[in-house]
């Protein structure tokens, strides 16, 4: 399931009408039935509607919304927040058909402020199409006032394509806008629908498919694409009758120190119950690991400091290393000699990054193998010479500046992300507040580590290990409240949660780039 910005959107769209010759009407007569179609999903026959129709294409496809509500018998009030002189090409013709049909609209200019309060009081559902991914800096007026109103509504807020006022760009400024309980978004998700300040503009997330051919949607390179659990089981390892542990790969995780054990112990039991064959610990001399745990299941390689200095390990026979969770940043890493020529996986966490800090540049040239990053916003802001804000505003922007430093980035939050250095990105949708615990981190460094060790490929093994990471995060909280969830109760559903997407129901979908799928 690609994402894609307004921008990109416009391409996809002028594609399709200019290049293939679809027809602009059809395509909108497509895309207000198909938002028609999952809203009826949604709402009863006594439900009273009140359509808010703007005037540019978004409005074109609430005129289609209101017309198929009101020929399947819905009690529809149509309500035109600018006036007629405001629509254009296929929208001027739709709403001209929904006059030529016998149904009328009401017009915003001949309401007073009260009675418009009224009309909203009274009603159950409001389709939001007032604007769409062609808004333009600040919600003017009237639409401002209405913008209000719905926020301010009892009625259940259905947003058409994109709640109106919220801008389908990251790099557009910061807007105001509706508040839905759902936005019904058509063809492709918004890339700002995954940014923390419109969190809570979307309510939950429906995809429709408005019939945009996939050639016109593979223009947009490099592409962001959602994490879906079909795409992640349809690529988790799989272990047949001659396995052994050989094949799950032979990992080290370099982390923990004397006031973090817990860190070390958590990451290398995460490994393992991620289906790492061989795990080897590498710890400081001298620092004590927390007992029990998964700290019988694997070796260790204990690391002597030299003038502040961390021992080398030779690294021949490891197809991955890990290094960071814990490891704090007073025994310095010597990056370069650790790494020199390396052709296996490195994975940087945590202390280990603001360790790398200095190397950033230099980092990725000095290894042979792919190097992966796996920064919280405030590490992400450490390592780009930026402010947290910064970051967390431009959430892709910033994934890839730092992937093309030549690094697989995974960017952690609420929707992680995973950049490629090429600038391909993917973002998850699983997690739980459950998750906002210390040791959590760890837990997932781990987990990338041992799927990585599996052979699965990189990118399907950083995608496998962030949603189930986020679906332990989910499970956790069927049992038990999230504050009281731990980094251990994490690692506790990965098996479950593997299980679970193995034994998914129904036939996998031939390419899930194009399945409807519903996000809570
Ligand atoms: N061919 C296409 O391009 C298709 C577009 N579709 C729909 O078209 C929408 C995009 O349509 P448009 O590009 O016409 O743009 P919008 O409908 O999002 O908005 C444009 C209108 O909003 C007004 N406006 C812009 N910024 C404003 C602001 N800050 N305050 C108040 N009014 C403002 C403009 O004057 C114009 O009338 C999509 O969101 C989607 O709903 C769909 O119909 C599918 C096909
Ligand atoms: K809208």
């Amino acid at each position: 399931m690609q994402i894609v910005s307004g921008t990109e959107m416009r391409t996809i769209d002028d594609m399709t009408i200019n290049q293939y010759g679809f027809e602009e009407f059809a395509l909108m007569e497509s895309a207000g039935r198909a938002f028609t179609e999952a809203l009826c999903q949604r709402i009863t026959r006594q439900d009273r509607i009140l359509v808010f129709i703007g005037g540019g294409n978004n409005g074109g496809d609430a005129v289609i919304c209101a017309r198929h509500l009101l020929e399947r018998g819905y009690d529809v009030i149509p309500l035109l927040v600018v006036e007629d002189t405001h629509f254009k090409g296929a929208a001027k013709k739709h709403l001209e058909l929904f006059r030529d049909f016998g149904h009328e609209v009401l017009h915003l200019s001949s309401l007073q402020v009260e009675k418009s309060k009224t009309i909203v009081d009274q009603t159950d559902v409001i389709v939001d199409g007032m604007l769409g991914t062609g808004v333009k800096g600040a919600v003017r007026e009237p639409v401002a006032t209405m913008v209000s109103l719905v926020n301010q509504a009892k009625a259940c807020v259905f947003s058409l394509d994109i709640p109106s006022g919220m801008p389908a760009d990251e790099a557009a400024p910061e807007g105001f806008g509706v508040k839905a309980d759902m936005t019904i978004t058509l063809s492709n998700p918004k890339e700002t629908f995954y940014l923390p300040k419109y969190r809570l503009y979307t309510g939950k997330i429906i995809t429709v498919d408005i019939g945009i051919p996939a050639k016109a949607q593979q223009t947009i390179t490099p592409g962001k694409f959602l994490i879906t659990p079909e795409s992640v089981r349809n690529n988790l390892p799989v272990r047949g009758p001659d396995f052994h542990k050989g094949k799950a790969g032979r990992g080290l995780l370099i982390a923990g120190s004397q006031v973090m054990p817990g860190a070390a112990a958590l990451s290398g039991e995460a490994a393992l119950r991620s289906g790492a064959g061989l795990l080897t610990l590498g710890i400081q001399a001298g620092v004590t690991l927390p007992l029990p745990g998964a700290c019988r299941e694997y070796m260790y390689r204990l690391l002597q400091v030299d003038d502040g200095k961390l021992e080398c390990i030779p690294l021949q026979g490891y197809d991955a290393v890990a290094v960071g969770p814990g490891l704090g940043r007073d025994h310095a890493i010597q990056w370069e000699k650790q790494f020199n020529g390396y052709a296996g996986t490195v994975v940087v966490d945590a202390d280990g990054l603001h360790q790398l800090k200095g190397h950033i540049t230099k980092f990725p040239l000095q290894t042979k193998g792919p190097v992966v990053l796996t920064p919280h916003p405030g590490e992400m802001a450490m390592l780009l010479d930026c402010s947290k804000e910064e970051v967390e505003g431009h959430r892709f922007e910033k994934a890839r500046e730092l992937a093309a430093m030549g690094y697989y980035v995974v960017l952690k939050g609420k929707n992680t992300i995973i950049a490629n250095p090429d600038g391909s990105l993917w973002v998850n949708t699983s997690g739980s507040p459950a998750l906002s615990k210390g040791g959590t981190g760890d837990v997932l460094t781990g987990m990338i580590l041992g799927m990585i060790l599996q052979g699965i490929g990189l990118v399907h093994a950083l995608k496998a290990a962030v949603y189930i990471h986020g679906a332990c995060g989910e499970r956790t909280e069927h049992v038990q409240e999230a504050m009281a969830v731990t980094a251990g109760d994490v690692i506790n559903e990965i098996g479950p949660v593997i299980r679970h997407l193995k034994l998914m129901p129904g036939p996998l979908p031939v390419d899930i780039e194009w399945e409807t799928v519903i996000i809570e």
